[in-house]
């Protein structure tokens, strides 16, 4: 506690104090239907198929976002080691481009013909939006914390003991759900954590916001593999 004002104190651990006050979209986040319905094997594989070829536009989307985060963390020159936890957040999304291009065509899923649906259109825009240089780093990388924490919150419980994931989906469970990507998320966590502890309440108010419209997208998102979007 040394060194550190009361305020600071009292800011710190944010996120799980936000994720107290938000527990109910915060577990409709995670805890989709969809999500529960692979963890207990009785998912409809048209909807895993959907959910497949929506998320490789998002993931397309994201790489530009996640580099807009990569650059506000570069100016901010803080910390060096944000910028690599953010660096190998991008080189996952390499390597998950790679993954839904070889996944797609054992779905028989051709990933040049799909169509964003609005869910994601919305999803999109408002990665976009939180590109422009006026929105803070600070609000930034919470929000990008929040993406990378629901899937791995979701698909982590999918592969835990006594789910009935089937076994052509438990590779997809594992990219997101294994311990390594848990360990990523962390350490985003814990960058936004030490971001917020300092920042303005006008910033923290932004930062509050952007977490909540994650998860809403998220839930909007997860629905679209129901196809009556
Ligand atoms: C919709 C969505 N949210 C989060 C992630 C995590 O990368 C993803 N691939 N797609």
């Amino acid at each position: 506690m040394e060194g550190k004002t009361r305020e600071e104190v009292e800011k710190s651990g944010m996120i799980d104090t936000w994720l107290r006050k938000h527990r109910l979209i915060y577990t409709g986040a995670t805890r989709h239907p969809l999500i529960l319905s692979i963890r207990d094997g009785t998912v409809d594989l048209s909807a895993y198929k959907r959910w497949l070829g929506q998320d490789y536009i998002f993931v397309r989307a994201f790489v530009p976002f996640v580099a807009s985060i990569l650059i506000k963390a570069w100016k901010e020159c803080n910390d060096a080691t944000d910028m690599e936890v953010i660096l190998s957040g991008m080189a996952s999304l390499n390597d998950e481009i790679a993954w839904f291009k070889s996944e797609a065509p054992k779905w028989g899923v051709q990933l040049s013909d799909i169509v964003p649906q609005k869910a994601n259109q919305d999803y999109c825009r408002f990665l976009e939006s939180l590109m422009s240089t006026d929105v803070e780093y600070t609000v930034a990388i919470t929000a990008f914390w929040a993406i990378e924490a629901v899937y791995q919150t979701s698909f982590a419980l999918c592969l835990e003991d006594g789910s009935k994931t089937p076994t052509e989906l438990r590779e997809t469970c594992q990219r997101w759900g294994n311990d390594g990507f848990g360990q990523y998320c962390n350490s985003l966590k814990k960058i936004a954590n030490r971001r917020l502890e300092k920042a303005s309440d006008d910033v923290l108010s932004a930062a509050e916001v952007a977490l909540l419209r994650v998860l809403e997208l998220e839930v909007e998102f997860w629905n679209m593999s129901r196809g009556d979007a």
